[in-house]
Parts: structure tokens; C-alpha cells; sequence
């Protein structure tokens, strides 16, 4: 090769080295973990609550105040520990999914994003010790690999104690275990319990003839903290957790009504790409079920079941 063209044949394949090293250009092609100093999308994450989650004021306000804040923070002294409580079907799985997809494009999707499901992933009480080690070495192994991972565990009042307790080290506020640092991770902990106890402050401020909106977050924190902690069924009782207050947010999700199963009915249509049919609305919403027995206000399944009853008309 004579010295010019040698020189713009290095010259071609420096630039082209260049720029597949380009973080923006790479990420265009494979999932990569967010930078430091990338910001979540607040307004996004906003937007994403007020028109997809019916019905759940107070979880939009304490997700919002929570994820951006964290993010927001360059310097977290611990991970972000959210555990997220309320009856069936309430969307706390949908909410997980919404702040996965604001922190990963890919959402559950997403390389970075860990789903763990009691029954599934640790269904036997004989195996405690496997899964603690397996766990260990998961979580470490992902948060490694990407320090702003989201670890969710769905089902969290069937989990065994000691997998709680395993879970403990990784939101305390350590600097660093063996070399990483889990402070720009998020934990995110599912439960049915204390969905009682919203139930109730629900159902007395619905009794008093007050707005569902008027519940502020200072009437449910505490009774859920307390109540979820002295259950013994919660599987959170006792925990280690909530004793050394790792928790960082308490989130409750009311118990859903008759017009917010509307409002997911027509969600699902629409995404769907059907145009809405109030007569078939009404329809599916009327073949849910209601409680307490007398008042019928709240839909025993939440919208869990309006896919599935959607796909008869
Ligand atoms: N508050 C809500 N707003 C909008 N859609 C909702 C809401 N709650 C539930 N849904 C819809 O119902 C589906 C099932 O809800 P989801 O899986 O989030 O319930 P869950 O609270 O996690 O229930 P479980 O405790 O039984 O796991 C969601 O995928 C979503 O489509």
C-alpha cells in the first residue's frame, strides 16, 4: 500500500473503532446499564402514573417522590428498599413493571431487571440454605454487573424468613461488600399483607361519606409498618427489614372499585386497538365480584381478571 491510502485505511478504521465504542452508538444495538449522572425521566414516569394507574393516589405520590429522588441522588447512602402492599390485582406487579421500564427501556425485559416469585423460585422450605447462597451469588454476580439493577419479589409474605434475613446485608447502609457497592440498587417487595388494613381505613373513610382521594399516606404508613410487622403471617414479621428500618417507603394500594375496573376495561380494549363499547364495559365489569357483603364496593380480584373476561366478547 502506498503511504496515502495506508494512512486513510487507518485513518477509516480508527474512526470506525471510534465510534462502535460511542456509548450511544453501542447502546443502539445492546442493552447497556445507565451511566452515572443519567437522570430518570420524571416527567415520563409522571405522565406513565397519572394516565395508566386508576384509582392509586397515594402510590403514585410515594413511587414519584421515591424513584426520582433516589435517582436523582448521585450519591445514595443505601439502595432504594420500596415495599409496595395492598389486595389482589391492585397493580402493584403493574407498578413494578412501570418503574423498571423508567429505569431500563426493557423493562422485565431487561437484562438489568430480576423478577423472583416465592412459590416459583424458592418453593421449598428444606432447600433455604441452596437458595440463600444461589441468591447471594445472584444478586452480587447482577449488581457487578450493573450497579443500578432492580431486584422485584413478588409474593414477598411467602418467603421463607431466612431468605428475608439473606436479603438484609444488601440494603443496609454499607459502602461496599467484598468490593461492591449495592447503593444505586433497587429492591422492590411485594405483598398481599396489610392489604386488610387498607381495606379498612378504605372502607371507614367510604362509610363517613369521604372521598377515597382525602386518605393521606400518615393514615395508612404506620398501620401498615405496625400491623405487617406483629403478623405472623406476613412473613415480613419480625423481619430484620422492617426492625432495622430498611425499608424506605411504605406503598399502599387501595382496594379497587366499580369504576376503576371500568377504567382498566377500557384500557385493555383500547390496547387492544378496539374502539370502546360501553354496553361491553359494563358488561365485563358487572361479571366481577364486590365486597363486604353488604356494600359490594370493592372488586375482590381488582382488574386481575378483566383480560381474560374480555376475551368472551
Ligand atoms: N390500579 C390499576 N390501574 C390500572 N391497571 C391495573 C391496576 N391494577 C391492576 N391493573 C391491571 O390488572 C393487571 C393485574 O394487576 P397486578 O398484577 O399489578 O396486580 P397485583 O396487585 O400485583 O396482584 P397480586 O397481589 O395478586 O399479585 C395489571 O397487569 C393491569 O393491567
Amino acid at each position: 500500500l502506498e503511504p496515502v491510502s495506508l494512512g486513510i485505511a487507518i485513518g477509516a478504521a480508527s474512526a470506525l473503532t471510534g465510534y462502535l465504542s460511542y456509548p450511544r452508538f453501542y447502546c443502539g444495538f445492546v442493552e447497556c446499564c445507565p451511566r452515572d449522572g443519567d437522570r430518570p425521566n420524571a416527567t415520563a414516569l409522571k405522565e406513565v402514573l397519572d394516565t395508566k394507574l386508576f384509582g392509586q393516589h397515594l402510590a403514585k405520590e410515594v413511587i414519584l417522590k421515591a424513584v426520582v429522588g433516589f435517582k436523582n441522588n448521585a450519591n445514595p447512602k443505601k439502595p432504594l428498599a420500596l415495599s409496595l402492599h395492598g389486595w389482589a390485582g391492585t397493580g402493584k406487579n403493574y407498578v413494578s413493571q412501570i418503574i423498571a421500564e423508567n429505569i431500563h427501556k426493557q423493562g422485565l425485559k431487561s437484562k438489568f431487571v430480576h423478577l423472583f416469585v416465592s412459590t416459583l423460585h424458592f418453593p421449598h422450605d428444606r432447600n433455604v440454605t441452596q437458595y440463600k447462597d444461589q441468591l447471594h451469588k445472584w444478586i452480587r454476580g447482577n449488581v457487578s454487573a450493573c450497579a443500578s439493577s432492580v431486584f422485584i419479589f413478588d409474593e414477598m409474605d411467602k418467603l421463607h424468613p431466612g431468605l428475608i434475613d439473606a436479603i438484609k446485608p444488601f440494603l443496609d447502609y454499607y459502602d461496599q461488600i467484598d468490593g461492591v457497592s449495592y447503593r444505586k440498587a433497587i429492591f422492590i417487595f411485594l405483598s398481599n399483607a396489610g392489604g386488610d388494613l387498607i381495606t379498612k381505613v378504605a372502607l371507614d373513610f367510604w362509610r363517613n361519606g369521604k372521598d377515597r382521594e382525602q386518605i393521606l399516606l400518615k393514615d395508612l404508613e404506620q398501620i401498615l409498618s405496625l400491623g405487617v410487622f406483629n403478623n405472623k403471617n406476613s412473613g415480613l414479621w419480625h423481619s430484620s427489614l422492617i426492625d432495622k428500618n430498611l425499608i424506605d417507603y411504605f406503598v399502599p394500594f387501595l382496594p379497587l372499585e366499580y369504576k376503576h375496573v371500568k377504567m382498566c376495561i377500557r384500557a385493555e380494549i383500547q390496547s387492544r386497538g378496539n374502539g370502546i363499547d360501553e354496553e361491553v364495559v359494563k358488561k365485563v365489569a358487572d361479571e366481577m365480584t364486590f365486597f363486604p357483603k353488604g356494600e359490594k364496593i370493592y372488586s375482590d380480584k381488582g382488574c386481575k381478571t378483566v383480560q381474560a373476561k374480555l376475551d368472551f366478547y
